[in-house]
């Protein structure tokens, strides 16, 4: 028997993924690189209370929007499910909706933009612009539409309305816009708001306003927001919940006071250090060994964070791809390493570029690599890949490097938040690792 959904939810994400694939160029299919899949969102939970706050928050390429717009049936799950439950009543699967289901949706679940200009049309007046979803949908018309147009422009703060009717985008303020493109989210009497980065294009000065102004809407109408952002302050002010996202996964999700006074996941650590940025548009989090987010086509084995992750074990997923990155590290980094005679020796590193466990070494004279290796990790002993290796053996005329296979970590229940990371946990199997897993604020903080 169905279970009938609980009252208290709007939506509900389970083990939801949204893959694009991307065709090659010319030159990639001359190179022999097939088509290649990208995670945008790769196995997500989530659900989406009524009447909440949920902010989603990562780095550029972290597939927040992806997930705000399969919440809009915009981006097409390729697996999982996403279902919307309705105040009226009943489940909407979102990823089958089609037709009619579908513009109902659209009503329900309105989206806000970063850029307001570019989400109004320029050759609109903002009483056309505004009320122009009622006029696609066919709900009103005439005096009923120029009366309900005045009432979303002073609900958002647009007021002597009369002064604004007639007006075009252009003469308007940045944070002016944004109110005009609130307005036109709200006429429709949605359910959910998706606001991707809504105010990350506005004067610093108005920021907080539309943030304000956002919040008295949510509370005077029954909203239910999902706030994208990659900027934490705001998402501390803004959100009652948050999920922080990493390379198409939700790696903690919490209420908002609880992860920002004690992240658990070692990303969460990293971004929260990040902030206050000189630039708060520019989110780059601090203290990671490794600074460049990886390509979502082809994330890390394992815990897709443990490349750059600064208390990585042994079972985090090490794999060739690290080997490589560490080789090209040492040799920019340590002086005394001779770069030239070592590298000629290891041998080309492009064969590495794929995720596998087992690096056979180019090189051509087996010891002389390994020496080569050894090298490598007496000059850093401490990096964690050495953990990671299960033996280093001769094969066929090479030296190959085996890893241990990784944990990829599920979110699991840790102190009031869900953190995907071998440290928090109850697993037997996981190896306990410093601090005691479950420990608030443990690893690294
Ligand atoms: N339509 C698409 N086709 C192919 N790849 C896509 C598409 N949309 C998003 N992606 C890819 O999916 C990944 C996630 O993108 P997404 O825009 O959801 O991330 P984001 O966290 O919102 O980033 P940003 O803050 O830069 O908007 C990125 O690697 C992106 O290039």
């Amino acid at each position: 028997m169905p279970t009938k959904p609980d009252p208290g939810l709007v939506a509900e994400a389970r083990d939801l993924s949204v893959h694009f694939q991307l065709q090659g160029g010319a030159l990639s299919r001359l190179l022999g690189i097939g088509a290649r899949r990208v995670k945008a969102v790769d196995g997500v939970d989530v659900q989406l209370r009524r009447g909440e706050v949920l902010g989603v928050v990562g780095e550029s390429g972290s597939g927040k929007t992806t997930l705000g717009r399969a919440l809009l049936g915009l981006a097409p799950a390729t697996g999982g499910t996403l279902t919307y439950h309705p105040t009226s009543g009943g489940t909407q699967e979102i990823t089958r909706l089609k037709g009619a289901e579908l513009r109902r949706l659209r009503t329900d679940v309105q989206m806000v933009f970063q850029d307001p200009s570019a989400a109004l049309n320029p050759s609109m007046t903002i009483e056309e612009g505004v009320g122009h979803p009622l006029v696609i949908h066919g709900i009103a018309s005439g005096e009923d539409l120029h009366r309900r147009v005045v009432a979303a422009l002073e609900r958002v703060g647009l007021a002597p309305v009369e002064r604004f009717l007639s007006k075009y985008p252009s003469d308007l303020s940045g944070g002016q816009k944004q109110r005009a493109v609130i307005a036109r989210a709200i006429i429709l009497e949605p359910e959910v708001l998706v606001a991707d980065e809504p105010v990350s294009m506005l004067d610093m000065s108005v920021r907080a306003k539309i943030l304000q102004l956002m919040l008295d809407l949510k509370n005077d109408l029954g909203l239910t927001y999902l706030y994208i952002t990659h900027d934490l302050a705001s998402a501390k002010y803004f959100c009652d919940r948050v999920a922080i996202m990493y390379l198409g996964r939700i790696v903690e999700i919490g209420p908002t006071k609880e992860i920002f006074a004690h992240p658990r996941h070692p990303y969460t650590q990293a971004l929260l250090k990040a902030i206050p940025e000189p630039d708060p548009d520019r989110m780059v989090p601090r203290d990671l060994p490794r600074g460049e987010i990886p390509d979502a086509a082809e994330p890390p084995l394992g815990c897709s964070f443990h490349p750059r992750c600064p208390v990585a074990t042994p079972v985090c997923g090490w794999e060739q791809r690290d080997l490589k990155a560490l080789l090209e590290e040492h040799w920019v980094r340590d002086e005394t390493a001779d770069y030239e005679a070592e590298r000629a020796t290891v041998g080309d590193l492009n064969g590495l570029d794929r995720p596998r466990t087992t690096a056979r070494l180019a090189g051509k004279d087996p010891a002389a690599v390994r020496a080569v290796l050894d090298r490598v990790r007496a000059a850093d002993p401490e990096e964690p890949l050495w953990g990671g290796v299960r033996a280093v053996e001769e094969r066929h005329g090479h030296l190959e490097v085996d890893f241990v296979d990784g944990v990829d970590p599920p979110l699991r229940a840790s102190h009031g938040v869900e953190v995907a990371c071998v440290h928090y946990g109850a697993d037997p199997e996981w190896p306990a690792e410093p601090g005691e897993p479950g420990e608030p604020g443990e690893p690294g903080s």
